[in-house]
């Protein structure tokens, strides 16, 4: 094990970026909410301004992938619909089997542009996650309870509320709904049975009333559904902590753009286009296993050093202030200041380890768990 490599395994080294990411996030998140009287005298301005804000949040986690873990993105698509990344609003559909597919998601936000607009289809329980989640209410994210009857009109009117965003944006949507565990998706392939569907092997069944209900809040705005299909190397399982750990993973996603003029408008036939969309990804998925790769030709597009700038920038600063207050802390001599930094720091470790909680999936909800009644129950 190299030098660098033992200095990135190191549990302070975690703890630092962790309180880095917490502590820029939280004023980050507050000059956020100072922001709100714009939204009153010019809507535009608070949009481009909080854009930028969020940008200083999220590319952090690309940076501690890219540049910290060193983990590659490979882009397997045609040149033709490259030229279009970035230059036009998308909704993103994408596969959801691993911890950090979101950052790999944001990365490739990042590598053309839109990162710091990009938006999601978000389970309401993200919205009470400090800095990630207060961060989303300030960038019009579109938030969801998973439970349609309360959906159908918060979410369109969410939708609806992005026709005249200012900047591109990309708006990821899960059709999955969850995170793909062999039990979800034993239940989800009981309902694709009984709903006379095929069944899928490396995907649960999607949800087909969100795309539909977004395709079609967007139209007029979105050019394109990029429907995007994501897969690790060497079967690997990538989490968070192995990103932290400074292990280099390899991404390889393979995007195609679809025209949105080509969905169907009706929701039974958009949600059979989705259906037939997700066994075209699991064909995909399933020429990934046999040959280790995508069809279709590699483009790569290259890192930014933003994200890194930006990632050095909170690092620098924090270091500077740590190092004189614990110089400060010492000389001082206070048993009484000394316990409290102690339990600050407990009190930050605590919270982050809850952060990254929310991205394990063993830590995952019960969404999903359970299919539809059967008849002869
Ligand atoms: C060039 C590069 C290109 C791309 C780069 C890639 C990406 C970058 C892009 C952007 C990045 C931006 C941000 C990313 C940052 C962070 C994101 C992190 C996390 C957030 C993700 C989440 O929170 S995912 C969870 C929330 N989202 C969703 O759930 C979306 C999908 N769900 C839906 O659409 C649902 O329909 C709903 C939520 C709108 C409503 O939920 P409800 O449960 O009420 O669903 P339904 O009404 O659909 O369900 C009932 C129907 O489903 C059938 N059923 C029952 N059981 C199951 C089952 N187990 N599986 C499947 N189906 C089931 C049931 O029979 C009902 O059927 P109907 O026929 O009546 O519809
Ligand atoms: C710079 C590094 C800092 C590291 C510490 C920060 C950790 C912050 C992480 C918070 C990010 C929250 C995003 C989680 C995304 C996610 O994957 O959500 C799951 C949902 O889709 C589906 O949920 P489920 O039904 O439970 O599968």
């Amino acid at each position: 094990m190299g030098l660098l490599q033992l200095l990135k395994s190191q549990v302070l080294c975690h703890l630092f970026i962790c309180f880095v990411f917490l502590v820029s996030g939280i004023i980050v998140n507050m000059l956020q909410l100072c922001t709100l009287p714009l939204w009153l005298v010019n809507k535009q301005l608070f949009r481009r301004v909080n854009i930028r804000l969020a940008y200083c949040i999220s590319s952090q986690m690309v940076a501690v992938l890219e540049w910290w873990s060193g983990t590659e993105c490979t882009l397997y698509t045609d040149p033709k619909s490259y030229s279009h990344y970035g230059k036009e609003n998308a909704i993103v559909v994408l596969n959801h089997n691993f911890e950090i597919d979101f950052m790999c998601g944001w990365t490739f936000c990042d590598r053309f542009g839109v990162l710091g607009s990009s938006k999601v289809l978000a389970k309401k329980e993200l919205a009470y996650v400090p800095v990630i989640g207060w961060m989303w209410y300030f960038l019009e994210i579109v938030f969801c309870k998973r439970k349609w009857e309360e959906d159908r009109k918060t979410v369109a009117q969410s939708l609806q509320n992005l026709q005249d965003y200012p900047e591109n944006f990309w708006f990821l949507l899960y059709c999955e709904g969850t995170r793909f565990t062999p039990k979800k998706h034993e239940i989800s392939m009981q309902v694709a049975e009984s709903k006379g569907l095929p069944k899928l092997k490396y995907h649960l069944l999607p949800r087909t009333k969100g795309f539909w209900v977004t395709v079609n809040n967007l139209r007029g705005k979105v050019a394109a559904v990029y429907d995007s299909t994501l897969n690790f190397r060497d079967n690997e399982a990538p989490t968070l902590h192995g990103v932290l750990n400074g292990k280099k993973y390899h991404a390889d996603l393979y995007v195609r753009r679809i025209p949105l003029e080509s969905i169907p408008e009706g929701e039974a036939e958009c949600a059979a286009w989705l259906h037939k969309l997700y066994q075209e990804k699991d064909s995909f998925q399933e020429h990934y296993a046999q040959t280790g790769r995508f069809p279709g030709p590699i483009t790569n597009p290259p890192r930014r050093p933003w994200a890194l700038i930006n990632w050095l920038f909170w690092c620098g600063l924090f270091f500077y202030h740590l190092v004189l207050l614990f110089v400060q802390l010492l000389s001082s001599g206070s048993m009484l200041t000394i316990t409290a930094s102690l339990a600050f720091c407990v009190a930050v470790s605590v919270g982050v380890r809850w952060m990254i909680g929310q991205t394990e999936i063993d830590r995952g909800s019960t969404y999903g768990n359970k299919g539809v009644p059967l008849n002869n129950n």
